[in-house]
């Protein structure tokens, strides 16, 4: 499947430069590439014909050249991994630390109080009755990576502010989840991967009539330890605490190198960990209320 694709962007950018000499060069580091990848034969003259190329296909055609995984681990301090039994770690296991940096993903169970999850799952669902979720395809925030396609979601979001939140005793246990994160996961993240300080959190709700999220990635990988543009880990607490088999919404992690898919059931208390530039991912289409608490890590 990959193949076909990776030869017919092959092809496409064959037909683009059929007239040129050589191959257009791709930038060294995936991070120095715009959204929509526009191969400008010559910048000086004008251009007859632009190709576009999608999101999909320009993330394929990057794992081909070289693998997400292997840009990524770099912005991680090995020499620490070797030692992670004596971080004194919070949230994540010594486990958890290894299996983040050899697969890009983990799913940690139990990462808090049941009673905590119900909680904040009845604060978000007063919130959604508030009026206070916006539709995600609708807006896009200031910041937010440009190449992601809003048009792929049916859920909705609100953005949280844990300077503000932190205070409403209405959200009390949204605020518990919050400092989960922002205290525990954060400082565990910070002893292993070259973090830039920079969060967003984001509470999505995803309606129970079949709301999806299409295949896509969260950010581009990068190596570059001074980057502050790219999403670098993403971090998602689920809400649901009444959760069964067959309520649909699972995160789906799609496998690489022919590697099986996994699909993640969103269920209370479990805390799914990525690297945002190496796992692509989807929300299976659910039906019932769904709720989830995401941080983006930069
Ligand atoms: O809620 C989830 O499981 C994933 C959501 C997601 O992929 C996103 O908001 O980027
Ligand atoms: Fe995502």
């Amino acid at each position: 499947m990959a193949e076909s694709v990776d030869n017919s962007l092959t092809d496409r950018i064959l037909r683009l430069v059929s007239k040129q000499d050589s191959l257009p060069e791709f930038p060294a580091d995936a991070e120095d590439l715009p959204s929509d990848y526009e191969y400008d034969p010559d910048a000086d003259e004008e251009i007859e014909e632009v190709e576009e190329i999608s999101e999909n296909d320009l993330l394929q055609y990057l794992e081909s050249e070289r693998s997400a995984l292997s840009v990524a681990k770099q912005l991680f301090f090995t020499e620490q991994l070797e030692n992670a039994n004596q971080l004194q770690l919070q949230v994540l296991s010594p486990d958890d630390v290894h299996t983040l940096y050899n697969v890009g993903a983990v799913v940690i169970d139990n990462v808090i109080d049941p009673a905590i999850i119900r909680g904040a799952n009845q604060e978000a669902a007063v919130m959604k009755d508030n009026g206070e979720f916006q539709p995600a395809q609708q807006y896009r925030k200031e910041g937010d990576d440009m190449f992601r396609d809003e048009t792929a979601r049916d859920d909705q979001t609100v953005w949280l502010d844990p300077a503000i939140d932190y205070e409403q005793e209405s959200k009390q246990h949204l605020n518990q989840v919050l400092r989960m994160i922002s205290q525990g996961l954060l400082q565990d993240l910070s002893k292993i991967i070259h973090l830039n300080g920079k969060v967003e959190y984001q509470l999505a709700y995803y309606h129970p009539q079949n709301a999806r999220y299409e295949r896509h990635r969260d950010a581009f990988p990068v190596s570059d330890r001074e980057d502050v543009t790219q999403r670098r880990v993403t971090a998602i607490v689920y809400l649901n605490p009444d959760w069964v088999q067959g309520d649909g919404g699972e995160l789906r992690i799609f496998g690489k190198n022919g590697e099986a898919d996994q699909d993640i059931a969103p269920i209370a208390s479990r805390m799914v960990v990525f690297l945002s530039g190496v796992a692509d991912h989807a929300v299976v289409a659910a039906s019932q209320d769904r709720y989830a608490l995401t941080a983006w890590i930069r």
